[in-house]
């Protein structure tokens, strides 16, 4: 390993969305969202009501702190020195302050979003691009890393999980073999049988036809963009729709390892969750709670919700999910259960110190700097061929909003 491991990086920097952390900010970071985007005044009105649940407090920034320091105990266990900082584009530490007060420098960025689309992508390469202006800053940043092994490892793994504790509240209350009580009786019948028998023996259940678990649904959640957006999400040369394909390849991965594990069958079923925009603009369907009811009506018991589309929890997840998706849930007799994001889960952490590795030999080996160790780069060069480009190339993700000055994209500054 060379001796600066993460050379030619001065620092890396986890880029994310941002969120309010108190109920003033509340309608100003809205705004800041949704300035020019079309959005209806009902719309806000109504996410603000959500955020004042929370006391508008978003969990988005304290879960991207403890990123954070994940990042830097999973570095400082790997012996490697470099500072990461947190950079949001709706909130404070904004990245045009965090990339001045760093200025001269090289950076890595890391984004909290995986998967390829304008949110998600290139809206934060123009956040970058405006940030960057009349600043000698160099950035590049991770690839898209939605296909990661170790991610995908780290989504799987909380899924398999929620449904192993699905299974086993419901083997416990009985509720899928006789008729369900209501949902309140039947979690306190659960909590009773839970304290009298361990539950973790569910996956050893053997799973012959008669027995009730096909009542149980697995549903994959991402957030909702418009049909449009998705139909520009990543290279125009492989036909766009990289959003919804590579959530699609997600759900099922996570479908398949869920049916191996505990012996069912279940189809991969992805919906949407946190549409927004103007009612006559197409978004990305069906809705999560139309799949609810669509699960409900085809004799599911229990369900499974996932948010393989968000790394952490934020309010989609507290409250499209938690709040508004498990209350429609219990109201069609729903058993609910969400599966946890990945979080701050050591193999995902590993896995972007693994990626930021793979990045730095890439731009070692592209400036020509001495290569000590070819075996090193030619299996971080293997890693990231496994993934879209991490220079996004032009077009990637377009959008029909005004040219903004745009960073790590083949024809960038860097
Ligand atoms: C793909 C995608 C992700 C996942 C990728 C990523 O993580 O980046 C994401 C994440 C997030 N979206 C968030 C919040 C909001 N998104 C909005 C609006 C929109 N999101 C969109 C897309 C995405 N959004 C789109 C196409 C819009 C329409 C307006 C526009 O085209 O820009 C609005 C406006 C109100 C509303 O309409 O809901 C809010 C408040 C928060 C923070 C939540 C918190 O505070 O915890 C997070 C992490
Ligand atoms: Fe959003």
């Amino acid at each position: 390993m060379p001796a600066a491991p993460l050379a030619p990086y001065d620092a890396l920097v986890l880029l994310s969305f941002g969120g309010p952390e108190g109920m003033p900010e509340v309608m100003p970071f809205l705004r800041r969202v949704t300035a020019g985007r079309g959005i209806p005044e009902e719309r806000l009105a109504e996410v603000a009501e959500h955020y004042a649940r929370f006391g508008g407090v978003s969990p988005i920034n304290a879960q991207n702190r403890a990123l954070v320091a994940a990042l830097d105990a999973e570095l400082a266990r790997r012996g490697i020195a470099i500072p990461v900082h947190l950079a949001n584009r709706n909130s404070p530490p904004y990245v045009r302050d965090v990339l001045a007060g760093l200025a001269p420098a090289r950076l890595l960025t890391i984004l909290t979003s995986p998967y390829q689309s304008y949110s998600s992508c290139r809206q934060y390469r123009e956040d970058l691009g405006v940030a960057a202006e009349g600043l000698d800053i160099t950035v590049d940043k991770l690839p898209p890393y939605a296909a990661h092994p170790p991610f995908v490892e780290a989504v799987t793994a909380a899924v398999l999980a929620s449904v192993r504790d699905a299974l086993a509240a419901r083997d416990d209350t009985g509720a899928s073999a006789t008729s369900p009580g209501t949902t309140d009786a039947a979690a306190a019948h659960s909590t009773d049988a839970a304290a009298a028998h361990p539950t973790d023996g569910t996956a050893a259940h053997p799973t012959d036809g008669a027995h009730p678990r096909q009542d149980l649904a697995l549903i994959c959640v991402a957030h909702s963009i418009p049909e449009a957006a998705d139909a520009a999400a990543g290279r125009p040369e492989t036909g766009g729709h990289a959003y919804a394909r590579g959530l699609a390849a997600m759900a099922e991965t996570v479908t398949a390892a869920v049916n191996t594990e505990f012996g069912l069958d279940l189809t991969p079923d992805l919906a949407w969750c946190s549409r927004s925009g103007a009612p006559h603009i197409p978004w990305l369907e069906p809705d999560i709670l139309d799949r609810l009811d669509a699960v409900a009506g085809a004799g599911a018991r229990t369900v499974v919700v996932a948010p393989i589309g968000f790394v952490s929890d934020h309010l989609e997840v507290v409250y499209d999910l938690d709040t508004e998706a498990r209350e429609h849930a219990l109201g069609l007799g729903l058993d609910f259960h969400r599966a946890a994001t990945v979080g701050t889960d050591p193999a995902f952490v590993a896995g972007l110190v693994d990626l930021a590795l793979a990045r730095a030999t890439a731009a070692r080996h592209a400036t020509d700097e001495a290569q000590p160790d070819g075996t090193a780069i030619a299996r971080d060069l293997n890693v990231l061929a496994a993934l879209p480009p991490a220079d996004c190339p032009p077009d990637c993700c377009r959008s029909q909003r005004p040219v903004k000055p745009t960073r790590c994209g083949r024809e960038d500054p860097r």
